[in-house]
């Protein structure tokens, strides 16, 4: 799969260093996109809706100022590519309770075994004390194999070599693992023979959930399949609520890009995706981070940096239009506007930016703030506790001497940082009273900005 999609990284650097005019650039870009989406084996019709999409937004939407129309248009392309792969999810990897119960099902062959060990190392490395369990009574190799791997990476494994009953071999090891005091147990069960064997699978997998209990189960599915994912994904997402999906192998496989959309469309939690036959071979999937390392964002960094600060300037918005509506702006947006600013310029700059706020005169000179002034600003906010960030008003000599320690700066610094605070707090509420007196008399500000 990443020699196919490597194609996109070089792609979207012709665009931005192309010459064509932007509506000849952007028709030749789609048809490019398609054919190696369609190379990956994506299903024509995500295809074919993800393009049109694109090209609807290209046409459409305007950049927001300092980007380039160029720019802004890779940034739809990574926010549609982001979709087909999944959207803005981050998978809860990180269980909310201990003892924690992984138990994995799969086909024969689909990486099972090896992502257990994957999984184990993966934890063991973020402190968790995970234990194996090798519940598959079926392919005699398996025992071998998840003890070796559990030597491998020094975690407790239990197993019966003897026995063929999975059931009551995942339940005692289940108990063996939590007495080790291990707190993440990884159950290995059997796979079966081919995909169509799917309700065999299914059904042994609610056999041994019905003795162990486990926190979640975790279908492997094998990359290669590509779009035939899609049927046993739907299948294994609609039979457990607490499924998550590792996708194995995109490492070796041009059809990943098929597997991996095809589970997304089913909105099954793709957790884990392996990378390569070695333990450290497995990332946890974030479609937004795997498009941008697609797309090569990585490599433009400019481009990137810009692209956050975008994502963060909406982010100010929002909180700005919910600031005038409330009269009231906290600490906190106060923060996401230092940063904001470290990237995009001064306040007065950003308050362009936002309909109905293009026409209010803010005072320029008395929002400048330098770099030093920004940092120093962060450290403070970040050493305020949540009820000082909440109701600064409670911050009293005492509390600015602790504020200036744990923040290496000057009790002058904090007092300084709060007197701006007052000053936007003030701006925020005279903006707020000229809007409602616009108003009165039948004024939209927001129309009139956006019509200039
Ligand atoms: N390239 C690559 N190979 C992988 C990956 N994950 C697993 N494999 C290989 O896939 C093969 C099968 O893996 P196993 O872990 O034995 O599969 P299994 O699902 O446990 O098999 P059964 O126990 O028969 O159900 C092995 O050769 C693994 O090394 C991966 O992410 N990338």
């Amino acid at each position: 799969m990443s020699t196919v999609l490597d194609s996109l990284k070089k792609l979207v650097v012709d665009f931005l260093r192309g010459k064509d005019p932007y509506e000849v650039a952007v028709e030749n870009f789609i048809k490019e996109l398609q054919k190696t989406l369609l190379r990956a084996d994506v299903n024509v019709k995500l295809v074919l809706q993800l393009t049109n999409s694109i090209r609807e937004r290209a046409l459409k939407e305007k950049p927001p100022p300092l980007v380039s129309r160029n720019e802004w248009f890779i940034k739809i392309v990574y926010d549609e590519l982001s979709n087909l792969f999944g959207g803005d999810v981050k998978p809860q990897v990180f269980p909310q309770k201990t003892p924690y119960i992984i138990m994995l099902v799969g086909v024969q062959g689909s990486g099972k075994t090896t992502t257990a060990a994957k999984i184990a190392y993966f934890y063991k490395r973020y402190g968790y004390r995970p234990c194996l369990v090798c519940a598959d009574t079926y392919r005699p190799a398996a025992y071998d194999q998840l003890s070796q791997l559990s030597k491998q990476i020094d975690v407790p494994f239990c197993g019966e070599q003897k026995s063929t009953d999975a059931v009551n071999i995942a339940k005692k090891c289940t108990e063996w693992c939590i007495n080790q005091n291990s707190n993440i147990v990884i159950i290995d069960t059997a796979g079966r023979h081919g995909y169509g064997e799917e309700e065999a699978l299914l059904k042994e997998m609610q056999e041994i959930a019905k003795s162990v209990n486990p926190d979640e189960i975790m279908m492997i599915l094998d990359a290669s399949m590509g779009q035939k994912a899609y049927e046993l994904a739907l299948r294994f997402h609609s039979a457990t609520p607490i499924g998550s999906i590792t996708i194995t192998k995109l490492d070796g496989t041009a059809k990943g890009g098929g597997a991996l959309s095809a589970v997304a469309a089913t909105k099954a939690i793709i957790k884990f995706i392996g990378v390569g036959e070695k333990i450290p071979e497995i990332e946890v999937f974030e479609p937004r981070r795997f498009v941008g390392r697609l797309l090569g964002l990585g490599d433009i960094s400019t481009l990137i940096e810009k692209l956050k600060s975008i994502e963060h300037s909406e982010e100010v918005e929002k909180r700005f239009a919910k600031a005038l509506s409330t009269g009231k702006i906290t600490l906190a947006d106060i923060y996401l506007q230092l940063q904001t600013m470290r990237k995009l310029g001064p306040l007065a700059k950003i308050v362009q930016l936002i309909p109905g706020l293009s026409m209010m005169p803010i005072d320029d000179k008395q929002m400048k703030i330098t770099e030093e002034k920004m940092r120093k600003w962060l450290a403070i906010i970040d050493s305020m506790t949540y009820e000082e960030l909440r109701n600064p008003s409670i911050i009293d000599k005492n509390r600015m001497v602790k504020i200036a320690i744990g923040s290496g700066t000057t009790i002058e610094d904090v007092k300084e940082l709060l007197k701006y605070y007052e000053l936007v707090n003030t701006m925020i509420k005279n903006i707020k009273r000229r809007k409602t007196l616009f108003k009165k008399f039948g004024i939209d500000l927001a129309k009139i900005s956006q019509e200039q």
